[in-house]
């Protein structure tokens, strides 16, 4: 039996990693949790360039490995390039054109590497499938793309019909980890493609080991999912506001709101409430319209009066609301530390305002010089608070959850004695 040929599922496990060093390192944990292939990830390709693939040739001598290339034309030189470095397999874009594909596949015969077609962003992946045998690809590779996934794509679905239309080896890829890749196992999928789940765990060894168990018992019970609100709500569970910071780019942050609660949390979404000056009958009101696992966001504007205090933190608690951010003062705060409910505000002072009635509840409002509407994802906990727009809060909770990940394992790889300079070569991606 060639190196090429597997009874078992395979697990190609994709490092999607920036430096050599630490892939070389992740890939080894990974092996020794049960992974078969290793990928060179398209970002490590474009980071450290071939040389990336001949250093883990050059330490994995017998382990099949495949250059994400993900090539879109010159299909001989640049899979010539992947072959010399030393890869097994080397991918090229599915929706190349025609000309492309079969140079990529001349090569492929000419310097002993397979052909992986990558369906990523097709407008007919079975079609597409179905030409790319005939074309002579070697493997087909539905794969939803790291981007698609945080708008909730996924690839399972159509590598299901791709399984049917085609006879050469499916591969299935996209954010899978043990549940999904054992559904693609059971409905066809000859390989899963996992970057993600392995890579970014803080325990690679750990996390291959449960897709090997997975892979090796499939089932083909498709992996329950939950509502899209209650998945945003669990995955804003695991994160924090500076994740979430990072995933919308530094947008979305209130200025000089801060904790009254320490080391409490806070996620919900937005009742607003627009008032001025210490006037509180507003925000009072806000408390009957919200229902449970809402957050009142109240724009006041006074470091002087407050609109809100102990009371009206008391009457919260009784409606299961999840908090209460004010772009202004708070009072009473030695009462809403014992009641326990999550308050953000400006300052704390000892004046309440008056119950004068100007305002609006549910307006879109600025607080914290964020714009806020109704509906918004608003999450609160030490390092200050955030809003999402609702439009994005499943997209914005993916990706914070990626973020989350990554620094997970960066935390393991400082435990294990570096900096965090080391561990990002900071250096090299100085501007220069
Ligand atoms: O090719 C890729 C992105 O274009 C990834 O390698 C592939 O999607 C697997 O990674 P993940 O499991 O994180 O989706």
């Amino acid at each position: 039996m060639s190196k090429g040929d597997h009874i078992k599922p395979i697990i190609q496990v994709a490092l999607d990693l920036l430096e050599t060093d630490r892939a070389i390192q992740i890939a080894k944990e990974s092996l020794e949790g049960g992974a078969d292939w290793i990928e060179v990830g398209t970002p490590l390709i474009k980071s450290e360039g071939m040389d990336a693939i001949r250093e883990l040739r050059k330490n994995f001598p017998d382990r099949i490995i495949i250059a994400d290339m993900k090539i879109a034309d010159t299909g001989s030189m640049e899979v010539e390039m992947g072959a010399k470095a030393g890869a097994d397999i080397v991918v090229v874009l599915a929706s190349a054109d025609n000309s492309t594909i079969l140079e990529a596949i001349r090569a492929g015969k000419k310097y002993g590497v397979k052909i992986m077609a990558d369906l990523i962003s097709c407008n007919d992946p079975v079609a597409r499938s179905i030409e790319l045998e005939k074309l002579g690809v070697d493997y087909i590779n539905v794969h939803a793309g790291i981007d698609q996934q945080m708008e909730g794509h996924d690839s399972l679905a159509i590598m299901k019909k791709v399984v049917e239309q085609v006879s050469i080896p499916v591969a299935v890829a996209g954010g899978l980890d043990a549940s999904s890749c054992s559904e693609a196992v059971a409905s066809g999928a000859k390989i899963v493609i996992v970057g993600g789940s392995i890579v970014r765990s803080s325990n690679v060894t750990a996390s291959a080991k449960a897709i090997r168990k997975s892979v090796d018992s499939p089932s083909s019970a498709p992996v329950l999912k939950s509502s899209p609100a209650d998945e945003i709500r669990k995955i804003l569970e695991d994160v924090s506001t500076s994740n979430i910071s990072d995933a919308m780019h530094r947008k979305g942050a209130m200025q000089d709101i801060f904790s009254m609660m320490p080391g409490k949390k806070m996620i919900g979404t937005a009742v607003t409430v627009q008032t001025f000056k210490g006037d509180w009958a507003k925000a009072v009101e806000a408390i009957d319209e919200a229902k449970e696992g809402d957050v009142i966001v109240i724009y006041n504007g006074s470091r002087h009066v407050a609109p809100w205090g102990g009371l009206a933190t008391l009457s919260c608690l009784n409606k299961g609301i999840a908090g209460v951010v004010v772009d202004g003062a708070v009072r009473d705060i030695d009462e809403i530390r014992k009641i326990g409910l999550p308050v953000f505000a400006t300052c704390n002072v000892p004046n309440a305002g008056e119950p004068k009635g100007f305002g609006e509840i549910n307006s879109e409002i600025v607080c914290g010089n964020q714009s806020v509407s109704p509906g918004d994802y608003i999450i609160g906990d030490d390092n200050g608070v955030v809003v999402i727009p609702k439009e994005r809060a499943y997209e914005i909770a993916r990706r914070a959850k990626e973020v989350e990940k990554t620094e997970q394992r960066l935390f393991e790889e400082i435990r294990r004695g570096s900096t965090l300079s080391e561990v990002m070569k900071l250096k090299k991606w100085e501007k220069h």
